[in-house]
């Protein structure tokens, strides 16, 4: 047969001759080929943020789809679709809508359920991109802006969260939307004003749901677009961080180069993204709104739950002793809704600021290019693990009613138990943490002077037995030697001659953060042991 089939040579310079008349017009092939050679750092905790990035893409683009078919009106209908249980009830156009898009609407359920799993993901993925940049440091200079850049991204995906969650006005999204009405109108004096405004009127009125809709297909995610371009760009800019090794400085960054390795691995891993969410959203159903039905305060009992990432807020309601409520100058001072709020925000606050918090501590003004191992680091590796277990013990409060009834326990014993791992939980978690990097950091050393132990006993002439110990390879012994060693500040006079009080605060705090630690090994010693291995 001879049909007549491109070669080659030529569908090559079709591409080139694409890519010229674009490159003409744009001059993106310098762009292309600067941002090509950059080198990218490879260690598997950095796929976290990947994930984040791509399980966004998945929720822009199954959003997206789910706009062409909801509707945010409040207005009622009698339910008419196809989900028989429901026909003829009352419900607002949102909720029909909604139940439309999983029962008549082609693919649309699975889309919906690849929304909300998406969007789960998507914010898990945030927080532990997140504790991964926390606890490697590397929010230290230079990327303590993108630190507070990606922490406003994380306030603003759970934004996305909460208002797409009420979008359907179904029995819990209601119910969510109720908790926070109740959350504002607590707020002294001007509460019950910011919620007229919010709602347009008496909870729930007829607007919120268009109003949520406002926020969650245009602004929320608008900012949250642009806000990932500029963090990609200080990733750029700043060069990723990488792990000790050999080679590795804090000048310069090791890894593949972003075209064509790191590109490719990644337009890859978008794809088992993708895929891994399909496979969740046709497997397990997320939110199955026709069996709630719609809003209705009446018949919400023990067990709902919030989605994942909004549960250390209702936990942190849960957590407030009843009775924190009192009338004071004709008005009532909700202290049991005041307290969690300015806790939270305390808590938010702090996070925030962290990277300018320790760099005021420590005094350290260096640019960090090499993630530190959070073991060599044992404060804010026991600060971290503090924070976690103050949020694991809120989050855990948001199901304490299922706690309860699974365990058999009394809600009280329940409640009092997670408010213990709130208040006290922290400093615990922080004592162990700290000394369990302090021991794994003396482990290190050991291991660096003396190689791995391996379980191998011998007998000399002498009589003696001894273990025989493995040496270390090199690129092991830098892994593990290869770290900094930070003195606590010294006090010193300023220009009048005198040590003020902030100094003398400064200098306790810089002595609490680095008073435990575990000295590096010298290269005398270093050198002392090779010559010891080798006798
Ligand atoms: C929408 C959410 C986010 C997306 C899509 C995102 C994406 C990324 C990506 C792809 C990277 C490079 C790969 C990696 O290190 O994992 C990165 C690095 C970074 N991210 Fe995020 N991130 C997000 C949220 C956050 C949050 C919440 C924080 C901290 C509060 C943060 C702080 C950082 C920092 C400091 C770096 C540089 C890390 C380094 O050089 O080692 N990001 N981000
Ligand atoms: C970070 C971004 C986003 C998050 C975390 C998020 C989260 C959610 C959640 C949890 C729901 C409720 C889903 C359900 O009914 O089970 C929802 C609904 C919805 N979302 Fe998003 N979303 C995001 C971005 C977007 C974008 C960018 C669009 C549109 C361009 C969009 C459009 C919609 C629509 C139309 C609904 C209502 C339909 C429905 O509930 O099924 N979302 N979103």
């Amino acid at each position: 047969m001879s049909t007549a089939t491109p070669t080659a040579p030529q569908r090559r310079s079709a591409t080139a001759a694409a890519s010229n008349y674009i490159d003409e017009r744009t001059s993106l092939s310098v762009f292309v080929k600067e941002l090509g050679r950059k080198a990218f750092p490879d260690h598997w905790s950095f796929l976290l943020g990947e994930v984040a990035l791509f399980s966004f893409v998945v929720v822009l683009i199954t959003g997206t789809f789910l706009t062409f078919f909801f509707q945010a009106s409040m207005a009622e209908v009698e339910y008419d679709g196809s989900y028989v249980p429901l026909k003829g009830v009352e419900m607002s156009v949102a909720m029909a809508s909604t139940l439309d898009i999983s029962f008549d609407i082609r693919g649309g359920l699975f889309v919906r359920q690849m929304h909300h799993w998406g969007a789960l993901l998507f914010v898990a993925a945030i927080g532990l991109h997140m504790l991964r940049v926390f606890f490697t440091g590397a929010f230290r200079k230079p990327r303590e802006l993108n630190w507070v850049i990606g922490f406003t991204m994380f306030i603003l995906a759970m934004g996305e969260g909460f208002t797409g969650y009420s979008l359907p006005d179904d029995l819990l999204s209601g119910n969510g939307l109720r908790i926070i009405d109740g959350m504002i109108k607590g707020i002294p004096l001007i509460g019950t004003w910011t919620s007229f405004l919010l709602f347009g009127g008496e909870f729930p009125g007829t607007a919120i749901v268009g109003r949520l809709y406002s926020l969650h297909i245009l602004l929320l995610p608008a900012l949250l677009v642009a806000l990932v371009a500029v963090h990609l760009l200080f990733v750029v800019v700043h060069k990723h961080t990488h792990y000790a090794a050999p080679g590795r400085t804090q000048q310069n960054a090791v890894g593949p180069p972003i075209l064509p390795i790191y590109a490719a691995k990644a337009g890859g891993f978008f794809f088992i993204v993708f895929g891994v969410l399909a496979l969740i959203a046709s497997m397990f159903t997320i939110n199955p709104i026709w069996n709630y039905g719609p809003y209705d305060p009446s018949p919400v009992s023990a067990g709902t739950q919030p989605d994942w990432y909004i549960g250390f807020a209702d936990g942190a309601l849960r957590l407030i002793p009843p009775g924190w409520e009192f009338v004071w100058l004709d008005r009532t001072w909700s202290f049991n809704i005041l307290v969690p709020l300015i806790a939270l925000g305390l808590f938010i606050l702090l996070v925030v600021s962290y990277p300018f918090i320790e760099a005021f501590v420590t005094g350290d003004k260096r640019e960090h290019h090499i993630a530190d191992r959070p073991r060599n680091a044992p404060t804010r590796t026991a600060i971290g693990a503090a924070g976690v277990t103050f949020y694991a013990g809120l989050w855990a409060a948001a199901s304490s009613d299922i706690l309860a009834t699974h365990f058999r326990l009394t809600m009280e014993g329940v409640i009092h138990a997670l408010q213990a791992v709130v208040l006290i939980g922290p400093f615990i978690a922080y004592f162990i943490a700290k000394r369990v990097c302090l021991a794994l950091q003396k482990k290190d050393r050991e291991i660096v002077l003396h190689g791995y132990e391996s379980g191998r006993i011998v007998k000399l002439p002498g009589g003696e037995f001894i273990e025989v110990h493995q040496p270390l390879d090199e690129y092991d012994r830098w892994k593990l030697v290869s770290y900094e060693t930070n003195q606590p500040l010294m006090l010193r006079p300023n220009d009048r001659g005198k040590i003020t009080v902030a100094q003398k605060i400064r200098a306790g705090m810089s002595r609490w953060f680095f008073e435990d630690r575990i000295a590096p090994v010298t290269k005398g010693e270093l050198e002392a042991s090779h010559h010891s291995s080798q006798h």
